[in-house]
């Protein structure tokens, strides 16, 4: 892999201000899911690293805490130019390692950034309150301070986006970090890290572990258990937010877990039709499929069943597969073959009972780890497409008559995370919102995610909230500080 700047290409993890090898010396290889090759081998790290990251941290947090928000947000802006500056290469280590097209990484890497740009200048107004007294000789506050040191787990469908909506914040707040990314998108994190020391963070600010999968329960358990970690954040599937969730339980920590999803994607009758076919083409196929917040149903009025099937087969029919940086591609490789397993499973069982394949439903001709775009129809509730996160580019379209049945069946799942639908009738946009179990509803778009709006989930879909206002929120805790005697 050829990027303009070299420097941004790291195979050790980074501890204490310092580029380190695993202790025992082993490497894992990080491959690229488009050719199956071979990118680069990295440090394969496990819980004495992990823990030695976590003591640099605790060293590095009274000095960074000590600085004033201001302060901090310098360097944090630094940060976003050299991201910025960098977004070329950025976005091809993105693709290289993750495969989704080369347009969707810039538009990560400038999604990531914005992260920090939002919350470098969200501390600066990290107010407290003065609280009116109950006594005249008492005068009563309540101080926000940063947490303390935090740990921010992140999944590969995200790269860079996932570690600067964790991270930022926690900087923000004067918080140091260990974060530990995804096996299988080790380099865009440290390309992060690369581009942090070159904005000034002081050692032990900003570190990060990295570890092949089987490494990782030893890491979340070290960054679970450790006394001197206040905060982990999660993001990645429900299953291992319940390990965490378990785990953190002895030390008492502050959670925050944004995990799976089951989104249902509502159009109804009254629906301007080509507009909800625009937006569930973007909110099922971007990065193939593999969002927390992809639409995974969807669920059609009667009235335009049909018509909608068709009109989306149509443009689903015209999506380019192919490797990420090759131009005109709009659908990637899906991340291993585990996942494209899953989608052949959920296919597979949806037709055994009765579904139709309008379109795609097998691997591409392209073979490796590619997967046709795919429409099914006559999807029913007995499907395991209705019950589980299929994370892959199958659109199932679900009948319903009416709205009460719409709502019933969107929210007939143990998910909450982010909820869709298109309708034109004003009343029932208030309705329908307000009844979704979903931490997100989107009305008439198919995309949701910003820095300044809070993105999390409600039942299993997880706990906290990460951007906006309410994000640094979660880094932070309120003193209330009692002046006695006055
Ligand atoms: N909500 C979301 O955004 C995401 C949801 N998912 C869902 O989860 C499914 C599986 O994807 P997968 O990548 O395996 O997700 P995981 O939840 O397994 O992985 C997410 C992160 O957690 C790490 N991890 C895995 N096991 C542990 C553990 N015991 N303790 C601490 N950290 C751990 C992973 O490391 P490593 O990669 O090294 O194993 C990765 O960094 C997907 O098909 C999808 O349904 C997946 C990713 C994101
Ligand atoms: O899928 C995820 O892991 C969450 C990121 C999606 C988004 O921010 O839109």
């Amino acid at each position: 892999m050829q990027l303009k700047d070299m420097s941004l290409l790291k195979a050790k993890g980074y501890i204490d201000g310092k580029w380190v090898d695993a202790d025992a010396g082993r490497r894992f290889a990080v491959t690229n899911p488009a050719t199956g090759a071979t990118l680069v081998e990295v440090a394969d790290m496990g819980a004495t690293e992990t823990r030695r990251a976590i003591d640099a941290a605790s060293r590095a947090l009274p000095a960074w805490r000590a600085k004033t928000a201001k302060e901090r947000a310098t360097i944090m802006r630094r940060w976003f130019d050299l991201i910025i500056a960098h977004t070329e290469d950025l976005a091809l280590l993105m693709t290289s390692e993750q495969g989704k097209p080369l347009a969707e990484s810039r538009g990560e890497v400038a999604y990531g950034a914005s992260f920090i740009e939002w919350f470098a200048e969200e501390g600066k107004r990290a107010y407290g309150d003065v609280i009116p007294t109950t006594q005249a000789d008492r005068r009563l506050f309540a101080l926000k301070q940063g947490i303390g040191v935090c740990a921010a787990i992140t999944p590969w469908n995200f790269p860079i986006a996932m570690i600067t909506r964790k991270c930022a914040p926690a900087f923000a707040a004067g918080c140091t970090v260990v974060a530990k990314p995804a096996e299988a998108t080790p380099l865009s994190a440290l390309a992060l890290v690369e581009l942090a020391e070159q904005a000034g963070f002081p050692p032990g600010v900003f570190n990060i572990v990295i570890g092949d999968a089987g490494k990782a329960p030893e890491i979340g358990l070290e960054l679970c258990t450790s006394p001197i970690v206040r905060k982990v954040s999660f993001t990645g599937s429900t299953e291992v937010g319940r390990i965490l969730l378990r785990q953190s339980a002895d030390t008492i920590k502050k959670l925050s877990l944004e995990l799976g999803g089951n989104a249902p994607f509502i159009v109804f009758d009254d629906a301007d039709l080509d507009a909800a076919v625009e937006g569930a083409i973007a909110s099922k196929y971007r990065n193939a499929g593999q969002t927390c917040v992809c639409a995974n149903r969807l669920l059609v009025q009667d009235g335009v069943y049909d018509a909608f099937a068709e009109k989306l087969a149509a443009k689903v029919a015209q999506l380019e597969v192919g490797a990420g940086t090759e131009p005109g591609v709009t659908v990637g490789p899906l991340i291993e073959p585990a996942a494209i397993e899953k989608v052949e499973a959920h296919i597979a069982d949806a037709v055994g009972k009765g579904a139709r394949v309008v379109t795609g439903g097998k691997r591409h001709a392209l073979g490796g780890l590619f997967f046709e775009p795919t429409v099914l129809a006559g999807v029913t509730p007995q499907m395991r497409v209705a019950r589980e996160e299929t994370f892959g580019p199958v659109a199932p379209l679900f009948r319903f008559k009416t709205e009460d049945e719409a709502i019933a069946m969107a929210n007939d799942t143990e998910f909450g995370l982010a909820s869709y639908f298109y309708s034109r009738d004003v009343g029932r946009v208030f309705r329908v919102a307000e009844s979704l179990e979903s931490g997100m509803v989107c009305v008439n778009s198919g995309i949701l995610s910003n820095e300044v709006s809070p993105f999390g989930g409600v039942k299993q879909s997880g706990l906290g909230r990460e951007g906006s206002k309410y994000g640094l929120d979660e880094y932070m805790e309120i003193k209330y500080l009692c002046l006695a005697g006055l």
